[in-house]
């Protein structure tokens, strides 16, 4: 799966071990995911998680996967998970070179029981050098440019791992009849421009005006611009919204609006490692006020606004958004 070894942060084998359990612990949530109906997997635990969400069984299930193989592998040192309130030490001792894995074990969760796509984000640093031997929670928050690798899985009409070391994106088909990860789409680069785009129109009047006026705008005719109006597909798994519009060009907005004034993405596992997969593949990701890769976290569930997808439309988003520009 790992193209060359010597692309791999670390060249000792250790990151393709790291990415060997990560494929891993995906390829058993696939094959759960794909009878979850079956196997009584649908539904809630009955538990409320550290995000004051009603937790899913498949949400557990899958944060389980992951915390096993990551704690099997003996790569990693420690782990934060959307399921997990606090960071989770796996190593205390030789943590020199080691890694930090920070994910969202499920993403999509609300589409789990109607069989809609849903996906697995992580996050990759390396424990900080001042950190080596006396590893804390705050080993975890690290802002997303010192990421050395990202992430994604999508459950979908095919299963498939994105990833991103700093060299590019690729990404990899499960082949179910082999149970192998196989290189399908080499060199992931995004369109400049698509006409699509990901919102959830139901919060529009929660939104600031600048937001209203760019949404407007890309729902327009105009003679001039033969793409618009552009079209809308919002699936609710921001996994999937994603890797759609990253193949066809698009632009994904989770923004902040008056409930929730710092978005509902969380900015550790779900916008750091896309942010970092999108600029990797020519693509663009903001808060409303700054690149999302430039945010320093201040707590390991923080959220933040997203807007990112194609340049030239979150460009577009940014200049409406501060009044450059009305139409
Ligand atoms: O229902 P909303 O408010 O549009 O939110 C949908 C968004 O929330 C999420 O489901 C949050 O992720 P989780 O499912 O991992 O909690 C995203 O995948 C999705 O884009
Ligand atoms: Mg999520
Ligand atoms: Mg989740």
């Amino acid at each position: 799966m790992i193209e060359r070894e010597q692309d791999a942060p670390g060249s000792k084998g250790q990151f393709s071990r790291l990415l060997r359990d990560i494929a891993v612990a995906a390829k058993i949530v696939d094959r759960d995911v794909r009878k979850a109906g079956l196997v009584d997997l649908f539904g809630e635990t009955g538990e409320i998680n550290v995000q004051d969400e009603e937790q899913k069984k498949l949400d557990l299930l899958a944060h389980e996967e992951f915390v096993r193989a990551l704690r099997r592998g003996g790569e990693v040192c420690l782990i934060g998970s959307e399921e997990h309130a606090e960071a989770i030490p796996l190593l205390f001792d030789d943590c020199q070179g080691k890694y930090v894995v920070l994910f969202d074990p499920l993403d999509g969760s609300s589409n789990i029981d109607v069989n809609v796509s849903i996906g697995t984000i992580f996050s990759i640093y390396r424990v900080p050098d001042d950190h080596v031997g006396r590893v804390t929670m705050e080993s975890a928050l690290q802002c997303g440019r010192k990421q050395v690798a990202a992430g994604y899985v999508v459950y979908g009409s095919s299963t498939i791992l994105v990833y991103t070391t700093g060299n590019g994106v690729n990404g990899f088909t499960l082949d179910p009849s082999i149970g192998e990860f196989l290189l399908s789409h080499a060199n992931i680069r995004t369109p400049n421009r698509g006409r699509i785009y990901s919102i959830n129109e139901g919060n529009y009047n929660s939104w600031d005006d600048g937001l209203k006026r760019y949404i407007k705008w890309m729902q327009q005719e105009d003679p001039d611009d033969p793409d618009r109006p552009y079209t809308t597909r919002y699936i609710g798994s921001f996994v999937a919204d994603f890797h759609r519009n990253l193949m066809k060009g698009g632009v994904y907005i989770y923004p902040s609006n008056t409930r929730d004034p710092n978005g509902k993405l969380r900015l550790m596992y779900e916008a750091n490692p896309m942010a970092f997969i999108v600029e990797q593949a020519g693509g663009r990701a903001e808060t409303g006020s700054g690149p999302i890769l430039d945010v320093e976290p201040q707590a390991l569930h923080d959220r933040t606004p997203v807007y990112i997808g194609s340049p030239s439309m979150v460009e577009d988003a940014i200049a409406f958004l501060s009044g450059e520009r009305t139409a």
